[in-house]
C-alpha cells in the first residue's frame, strides 16, 4: 500500500520577476522543505535587484478563481500571504480563509519593498488589522511594518514586546516581530509571542546587502513546517536556520540588493 503523505502549501502573494521575493521565493522555499507549493497571484511586479519598475494588480475575481481552483481539488495544509496590495484583495482572502476553515494561516504583512516602492496601498493597513488578523495563526512583520500596524515607534526590545502584545490583542494567535531592521550590529533577533511568553530566535548578523526576499523566505519556511504539522516554535526555529543559511551563502546575483540562496539550507545538510 502507498503510505506516502504529501504536504501542500498555498502562497497568496505578488510575483517578483527577479525571483528573489514574493511568489517565487515562497515556492522555492516550499520545495526546498519538501512541501508541494501552489500559488494565487495577487499582483505582478516588474522587479529586479535594483528595485520595482511596475506593479500590476490582478482583479479580485482572478484571485478568487485561483484560490478556489487549488482548494476544491488539491487541498491545502497551510497558507501564507505576502503582497496583498489592496483592501479589496484582503477582504477576498479573509473570506476564503473563513470559507475553507483554514487554521495554519501565516500573514507576512508586506508593505514596502526594500527599494521603497509601495506593495500595499496605505488605506489597506486597516483591512489587515480588522479582517486578516482575527482569522490568522501567525503574523510576521518586520520592525517598520510592526510600527505601522501598531502606530508606535519601536527602538528597544521592550518596544517590540509591547507591539507584539498589541498585535496579539487584534486576534492573531502568534506574533513574530523580526529583527532584521533592528540597530544591533552583532545579532539579528526575532521575537515570538503567543499571548503568554516571549521566545527569542537569535543568530549572528551577517554583513551583506543581499537581503532581497528575506521576509518572504522566512515566512514561507514557517508555513512549510506548519503544513508538515510542526509546532509554531519548531517551525520558527527551522525558518530561522533556513533564512540564516540563505543569507550567509548568498549568490551575488544582480547589481543591487541581491536575492538569498534558497538551496543553501538543503546543501548544508548534505542533501
Ligand atoms: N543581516 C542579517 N543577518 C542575519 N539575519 C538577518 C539579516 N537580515 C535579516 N535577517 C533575518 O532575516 C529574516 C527577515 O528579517 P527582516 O529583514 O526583519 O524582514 P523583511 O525582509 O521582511 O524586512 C529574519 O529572520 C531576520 O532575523
Ligand atoms: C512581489 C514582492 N513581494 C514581497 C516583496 C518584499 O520583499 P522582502 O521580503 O525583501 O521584504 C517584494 N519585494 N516583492
Amino acid at each position: 500500500m502507498d503510505t506516502k503523505t504529501t504536504f501542500k502549501a498555498l502562497t497568496i502573494a505578488g510575483s517578483d520577476s527577479g525571483g528573489g521575493a514574493g511568489i517565487q521565493a515562497d515556492l522555492k522555499t516550499f520545495q526546498e522543505l519538501d512541501v508541494f507549493g501552489m500559488s494565487a497571484i495577487t499582483a505582478i511586479t516588474a522587479q529586479n535587484t535594483l528595485g520595482v519598475d511596475g506593479v500590476y494588480p490582478l482583479s479580485e475575481e482572478a484571485v478568487i478563481k485561483q484560490i478556489d481552483a487549488v482548494s476544491t481539488d488539491i487541498g491545502v495544509d497551510a497558507i501564507k500571504t505576502g503582497m496583498l496590495f489592496s483592501s479589496e484583495i484582503i477582504e477576498v482572502v479573509a473570506s476564503k480563509i473563513k470559507q475553507y476553515e483554514w487554521k495554519n494561516v501565516v500573514i507576512d504583512p508586506v508593505m514596502i519593498a526594500k527599494g521603497g516602492s509601495r506593495l500595499l496601498q496605505e488605506e489597506a493597513v486597516k483591512a489587515i488589522k480588522e479582517q486578516l488578523l482575527p482569522v490568522s495563526l501567525v503574523i510576521t512583520p518586520n520592525i517598520p511594518e510592526a510600527e505601522v500596524l501598531t502606530d508606535r515607534t519601536i527602538r528597544t526590545l521592550d518596544d517590540r514586546k509591547e507591539a507584539a502584545k498589541q498585535l496579539y490583542d487584534l486576534g492573531v494567535k502568534h506574533v513574530v516581530i523580526k529583527g532584521g531592521h533592528a540597530d544591533s550590529q552583532n545579532e539579528s533577533v526575532d521575537l515570538l509571542y503567543d499571548g503568554r511568553v516571549f521566545d527569542y530566535f537569535t543568530r549572528n548578523r551577517i554583513d551583506t546587502q543581499h537581503t532581497h526576499g528575506t521576509g518572504c523566505t522566512f515566512a514561507a519556511a514557517i508555513t512549510a513546517e506548519l503544513a508538515k504539522g510542526q509546532s509554531i516554535p519548531t517551525a520558527v526555529g527551522i525558518a530561522k536556520d533556513f533564512i540564516h543559511a540563505a543569507i550567509e551563502d548568498s549568490l551575488g546575483i544582480g547589481n543591487g540588493h541581491g536575492p538569498t540562496n534558497h538551496w543553501a539550507y538543503r546543501r548544508a545538510r548534505g542533501r
